[in-house]
């Protein structure tokens, strides 16, 4: 608690313009690892953290989606104003705010300052990337800017370590009610303009020449939209080619301590379940990591160096040819790490109608999570060849399997919205800086998504390995039985009784099992595929080389289809949730799940029998 004339703040919120460094300062103060990037509108809720002053007293930190201005225009926005002014679902307003603001961009940050100030609460000014301000040559008055308006002013850089050192002394006694008369009638970018001529002078204003420079090329209307699909080739060529090694080698492991447990254990029941259950079932998805963490290296490396918003105002004309805009950009990119932060982070858009179409269209992007069953597949089915001794067909393919999410994704965005554009003017969007990628940004995001993909492993996919183990391996096939004693097990049963839905798309038994449990996660679908044929195995190798197994067990038409399915693949349980959140709509969740089941039916059926014209 921090006590200013006898009044206790322990409850204070970060507020600013996006992009100013809010959350990096909020991980620095309360040691929490939450999400930062080099671009607007990153965080979209209110979270909460806690630190202890170095005088020991306990206080609450506040972290809240950036604004740039009270007068909330989309949803995130409105969580910082109900916030700041007490009306935040029942929730009093906090006791004093720190104003974050961006040393590099003060005629937009000071703004929003003179805004806070407005509101009379007690407040401190963290002027964030002080760092970068030097660099530049910008120098800032801090006194003289500290005596017109009335409240401290702290340099910080929230990227460094140390960096809010001063800030968090400050938190303890620098708290003031603003002293600047501001009425409702001033002018605020008037005021702005004052306090830029009095308190700052920038002594090598070419600074921001670099950016420009790169600018023009990255912007260029022929050469931007080029860099942007070789970046995105490249990527996916990545994800094939620099994993195939680490995979092999997680491979390997899982096959020899597959081998080991086999000679250790006795023939029965534990051994089934070790081997047959968990070192196939979770050691086959186990090997996708790699590729998982190479998209996630560039996803990370181009959210960081502030490529993403030059992206989006690329395709904006695209994206208006749809109906959407460029600000879907965001949230539909985030979706290819995982729908639901993408669906959240269409808080950002203001448009209701546009909201709601990025949402339905939101799962379309390929996930993580759908990733190693492309991969799977491709490697079972498509040869691996380089072609024109430079292009590894495998990596084409995946590419294609992303574009056919994204083209889907307009056609229905462009069917929802019938062409019409909400905006007359389109997209106003922030360009942040360039920014060089933290190698400690880096590896911490990497880290996080490792941890993630283990967790994901140990509880939902062993969970659902032991639990399909059994269902397979019970009850054992009856005296005298003729057929594999699979067909028989409960896994069996439900599979054969569902497979004739599938039967006309190519899909066996197997494929139907694997079907239902990918919506618990749509890695399960692998999971099931290594455990169902695993425990069915005459030939003990079966499991650990699934896509070996595949490729000689399947026709080419039948993968053909089951990857036509996973580009619409009716998504995984906790996106439902999550769009029943932010919709709060049971309707739309039907009417979403209906409309992905029809389109993945509808794309496999013709995928099946195309193929089956062109192979056996
Ligand atoms: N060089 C430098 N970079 C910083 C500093 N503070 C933040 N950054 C970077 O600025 C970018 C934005 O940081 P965030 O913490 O996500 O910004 P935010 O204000 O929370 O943004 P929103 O959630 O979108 O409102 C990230 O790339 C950070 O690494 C700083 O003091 N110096
Ligand atoms: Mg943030």
């Amino acid at each position: 608690m921090t006590e200013l004339n006898n009044k206790i703040y322990s409850r204070i919120a970060l507020v600013g313009n996006p992009n100013c460094g809010k959350t990096a300062l909020f991980n620095q103060l309360t040691g929490s690892r939450q999400k930062v990037a080099n671009y607007a509108g990153v965080t979209v809720e209110r979270k909460e953290g806690r630190l202890t002053t170095p005088q020991g007293r306990p206080i609450t930190i506040i972290d809240l989606p950036g604004a740039y201005s009270l007068n909330a225009a989309s949803p995130d926005e409105e969580v910082t104003r109900d916030m700041c002014m007490g009306k935040y679902r029942n929730e009093a307003a906090p006791d004093a705010l720190i104003c974050v603001i961006d040393a590099t961009n003060l005629r937009l940050h000071l703004r929003f300052v003179l805004e806070i100030c407005r509101l009379k609460r007690p407040m401190i000014i963290a002027m964030n990337m002080s760092d970068i301000a030097k660099r530049r040559g910008i120098e800032i008055d801090i006194p003289k800017l500290e005596s017109i308006l009335g409240v401290t002013i702290i340099p910080t850089i929230a990227t460094k370590k140390g960096g809010a050192k001063n800030l968090l002394e400050a938190i303890h006694h620098s708290f003031k009610v603003p002293t600047i008369e501001l009425t409702n009638e001033t002018d605020l970018h008037v005021e702005v303009r004052k306090l830029l001529l009095e308190c700052v002078e920038n002594t090598s204003p070419t600074s921001l020449e670099f950016d420009e420079k790169v600018d023009r090329w990255v912007l260029h209307p022929i050469v931007g939209p080029i860099l942007l699909l070789v970046l995105l080739f490249i990527m996916f060529q990545a994800v094939f080619s620099w994993a195939q090694p680490f995979m092999d080698a997680i491979q390997d492991f899982t096959t020899w301590l597959g081998t080991q447990l086999s000679y250790l254990l006795p023939d029965g029941m534990l051994r089934g379940l070790l081997v047959d259950g968990i070192c196939a079932g979770v050691g086959t998805t186990f090997a996708f990591l790699p590729q998982i963490l190479i998209l996630f290296l560039w996803i990370l490396c181009l959210e960081e160096s502030g490529y993403l918003p030059r992206a989006a105002f690329l395709l904006d004309r695209i994206m208006a040819s749809v109906g959407l805009n460029g600000r879907s950009f965001i949230p539909l990119l985030s979706s290819f790490a995982c729908a639901i932060p993408g669906i959240m982070a269409t808080r950002t858009i203001p448009s209701a109608k546009d909201r709601l179409v990025t949402i339905l269209i939101a799962p379309l992007m390929t996930c993580s999570a759908r990733l190693p069953v492309y991969a799977l597949l491709i490697a079972a089915f498509v040869p691996k060849k380089t072609i024109w001794y430079l292009f590894n067909l495998q990596g084409i393919v995946l590419l294609g399997l992303y574009l056919a999410g994204i083209v889907a994704a307009f056609l229905v965005a462009f069917v929802l919205k019938k062409g019409k554009s909400s905006y007359e003017n389109s997209l106003i969007l922030e360009l942040p800086s360039y920014r060089f990628p933290s190698l400690r940004d880096i590896t911490f995001g990497l880290w996080q998504r490792i941890v993630i993909f283990v967790s994901r492993v140990g509880n939902i996919i062993l969970t659902v390995s032991i639990l399909l183990w059994a269902l397979s391996s019970f009850p054992s096939a009856p005296a005298g039985a003729t057929g594999p004693a699979i067909d028989y097990s409960y896994a069996g049963m439900i599979g054969h009784w569902i497979q004739p839905l599938f039967a006309p798309i190519g899909f066996n038994w197997e494929i139907c099992v694997a079907l239902i449990l990918g919506l618990a996660a749509r890695e399960v679908a692998i999971t099931s595929l290594a455990t169902v044929y695993a425990v069915g195995a005459v030939d003990t190798d079966a499991p650990t080389q699934l896509i070996h197994f595949l490729s000689t067990q399947w026709s080419i038409p039948t993968g053909l289809a089951l990857l036509a399915w996973y580009v619409f693949a009716p998504q995984c349980f906790s996106t439902l949730a999550v769009i029943k959140k932010e919709t709060g709509s049971w309707k739309i969740v039907i009417g979403t799940l209906a409309y992905l089941f029809f389109l993945s039916y509808l794309c496999s059926f013709v995928t099946w029998h195309v193929a089956s014209l062109f192979f056996k």
